[in-house]
């Protein structure tokens, strides 16, 4: 079988995107195409897949996303934002549109060819400042939507001088913490000498870290205004895949970032069993 799809990504968080309006997958076929072509080298190789489908009530469509490991996620900010230019080029959605997630209707803005911003869910739950066990680290947990995507947030003030190597295995225990009952993506911040902020995030479902995560930025973001760290209402986030902007707005929090269409074809990958 030959599967019509975009290979996209945001800041280097990447994806695969196709219409199951048109292949009409079910949810368990959907579970095994990610984890066929999520495999590096022997397929595709992705971050996680995308179906854009029917919406269940009144949004333009529905996102359904499953991380490279085939688990299902409330949501993803750069994942919405590459679905919204995927739908605005074909013709399914104009350049303001609402897009329904597992974890609640998002509204996402065309800004110009690649520019997308879209308004992240907001917070169903938030614990500050949990310690860790058998560290002196205070974490914070927050979950964005309803049901959310879960979030850890951790200071980490030498992200810049250490490797990703170094803080594996710490990210490795915090993303499995027996204490949240549905783990949580794993997000290392520290500030810059403009005070801006450097971001490292561990995704679930991924189990590694990723070039960048959207709601890994804004779970950050939300973190640092509602602690009182950052005043302003734009806040630079440097990931390893390029910068994300995060803009809080009345209480409401915007992710902003550039898209890149990679690829618009076929997989014909030989192995593929759907
Ligand atoms: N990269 C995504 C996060 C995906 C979340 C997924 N890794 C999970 O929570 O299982 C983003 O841009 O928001």
């Amino acid at each position: 079988m030959e599967v019509p799809f975009y290979k996209m990504q945001g800041a280097a968080n990447d994806f695969i995107v196709i219409n199951n309006m048109k292949l009409r997958l079910s949810d368990e076929q959907l579970v095994s195409l990610t984890k066929q072509v999520c495999r590096q080298r022997f397929s595709v190789g992705s971050d996680a897949l995308m179906a854009l489908d029917f919406p269940q009530a009144n949004a333009d469509f529905r996102m359904k996303f499953y991380n490279a490991d085939g688990t299902e996620a409330e949501m993803c900010g750069n994942g919405v934002r590459c679905i919204a230019r995927f739908a605005y080029e074909t013709g399914i959605a104009k350049q303001q549109m609402t897009i329904e997630t597992k974890a609640g209707n998002v509204d996402c803005w065309r800004l110009d060819k690649r520019q997308y911003r879209v308004q992240i869910n907001e917070p169903s739950v938030e614990n500050f400042d949990l310690s860790f066990p058998g560290t002196d680290f205070l974490v914070d947990y927050v979950e964005l939507g309803d049901p959310g995507v879960p979030h850890l947030v951790i200071n980490y003030p030498q992200l810049k001088e250490i490797t990703l190597a170094d803080i594996k295995p710490l990210a490795k225990k915090l993303r499995l913490w027996d204490a949240l009952d549905k783990g949580a993506n794993v997000n290392f911040y520290a500030f810059d000498q403009n005070n801006e902020v450097i971001l490292r995030t561990f995704e679930r479902g991924v189990e590694d870290f990723t070039l960048a995560c959207g709601t890994g930025a804004v779970s950050t973001a939300y973190v640092l205004k509602k602690k009182q760290l950052i005043k302003n209402d734009f806040i630079t986030l440097h990931v390893l895949g390029g910068v994300l902007e995060v803009e809080e707005n009345k209480q409401h929090f915007y992710l902003i970032g550039d898209t890149n269409i990679v690829t618009k074809g076929y997989i014909c990958d030989e192995d593929l069993v759907i």
